[in-house]
């Protein structure tokens, strides 16, 4: 009997952790504006203060608050106005007691002003003078200078994945050249004599390609250049110089198919021939996606990875493993989970960790129901309804109607 010396997720992850260790992304330089999807290889440091004035939020009167003591609308305070502040200038006026200048939302404060009354909450008494009719606190209706971000402050770290509002925040402080960590090169390689495309009619014993398609979009989701994409025979020669080249050329090379243990599954001996660490990891506690198999080549800095041909199992054990490692050597967080209510019970896979498919439904309470989306990993609709995962333990017994769990959001 051949059977596999499984790892846990935990014992495989360790291993690619310490056998990948280099393989941390070099740095480039980018305009902050194309950085979405990104991953900033640095802390940004603000070198000017945001804003750079204390800014009126309203149209009004900048006023010193000291003077609207006690003002209410029965009992006005009269303000002498002193001028007029315009949008984009520096306002030239100090406001001392007893007076107020007219400034427009987004506009610059005098100095001596320290609040702003709405303009609602005022009436013109005469040419040069206003009537106020409310109380207004220091600071309100202010953004001051450096409330958004303090000159010298770190407002964005090292680590993260640039959303829409990340590019905001660097545009606000004037940073047009941002730090981030190159992407990794990624071959993606997929063996079986049965793959056929994705266009015309296909002959019986033909399964289309999914997993070069499928696994391509998680590398570039994940912000990876994809180096190249083959589809091979299971042919032993065809895939081994197949590998050995891209290794050239690529951070990681995926291949998918020939994982497991029948008489054309290559992919191990050939990786292990491949590269000077050799596969660490056949096998891992986890359903699906047991057949996985890791490798390293330290020559080359390529990490190999030969996936389960099952579409499904492909696609997760690449989020649990490729994008999770790509993600620890850049400082990222991991991706956001929620808690949600599992609908039945669910066995577990006995010894393995179980990384079952949920779909999320708003339950009466508003808590969301899980619903886990049985199915076998030769079926790419068990994610496509799926909208996220949970990961069981090892020796869990499974999922129990009722039980709250971690889902992880695709
Ligand atoms: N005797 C055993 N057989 C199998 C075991 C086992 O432990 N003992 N494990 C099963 C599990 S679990 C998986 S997962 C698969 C892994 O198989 P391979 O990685 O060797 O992949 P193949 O045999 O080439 O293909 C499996 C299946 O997936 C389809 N496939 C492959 N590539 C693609 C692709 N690019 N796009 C779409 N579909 C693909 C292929 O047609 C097969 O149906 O092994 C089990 N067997
Ligand atoms: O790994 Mo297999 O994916 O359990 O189907």
């Amino acid at each position: 009997m051949r059977l596999l010396n499984v790892d846990t997720i935990d014992e495989a992850r360790g291993k690619l952790l310490e056998n990948a260790a280099g393989k941390i992304p070099g740095v480039e330089y980018i305009d902050f504006s194309k950085g979405r999807n990104r991953v900033l290889a640095e802390d940004i440091t603000a070198a000017e203060n945001v804003p750079g004035f204390n800014k009126s939020t309203v149209d009004g009167y900048a006023v010193r608050a000291k003077d609207t003591q006690g003002v209410s609308e029965s009992i006005p305070v009269f303000l002498d106005v002193v001028g007029e502040v315009s949008m984009g200038e520096a306002a030239a006026k100090i406001i001392f007691p007893g007076q107020a200048c007219y400034v427009p939302t987004g506009g610059m404060l005098p100095e001596g002003a320290d609040s702003v009354v709405m303009i609602e909450h005022t009436e013109k008494f005469d040419e040069n003078s206003i009537a106020v009719y409310d109380s207004v606190s220091v600071g309100r209706n202010v953004i001051s200078a450096g409330e958004d971000i303090g000159m010298g402050t770190v407002f964005l770290r090292k680590g993260t994945l640039m959303r829409p509002q990340d590019t905001g925040v660097l545009a606000s402080a004037g940073v047009s050249q941002i730090p981030v960590f190159k992407p990794w090169k990624v071959t993606v390689i997929s063996t079986g004599d049965e793959l056929a495309g994705a266009d015309g009619a296909i002959k019986p014993g033909q399964t289309r390609d999914i997993n070069t398609h499928s696994l391509s979009a998680a590398a570039e989701k994940n912000g990876f250049v994809v180096a190249e994409k083959l589809v091979l025979k299971d042919d032993r020669d065809a895939i081994k110089n197949a590998i050995s080249k891209t290794m050239d050329v690529s951070d990681v090379v995926i291949v998918s198919g020939g994982s497991s243990q029948g008489d054309k599954d290559y992919t191990a001996d050939i990786m292990d021939e491949l590269s000077d660490v050799g596969v660490f990891t056949h096998g891992i506690a986890v359903k699906p996606g047991k057949p996985t198999i890791l490798a390293y080549d330290g020559k080359s800095g390529t990490i190999l990875a030969g996936l389960p041909g099952h579409p499904v199992a492909a696609l997760l054990i690449f989020e649990l493993f490729i994008a999770w490692l790509y993600r620890q050597l850049t400082c990222q967080k991991e991706p956001k989970k929620t808690i949600a209510r599992i609908t039945e019970n669910v066995p577990s896979a006995g010894g393995k960790a179980t990384c079952m498919p949920l779909e999320l439904k708003e339950g009466s309470d508003g808590v969301y129901d899980a619903i886990p989306v049985l199915g076998k990993s030769g079926l790419m609709t068990v994610l496509t309804r799926a909208d996220g995962y949970t990961l069981t333990d090892t020796n869990s017994e499974g999922l129990k109607q009722g039980e709250f769990v971690e889902v992880t959001l695709f």
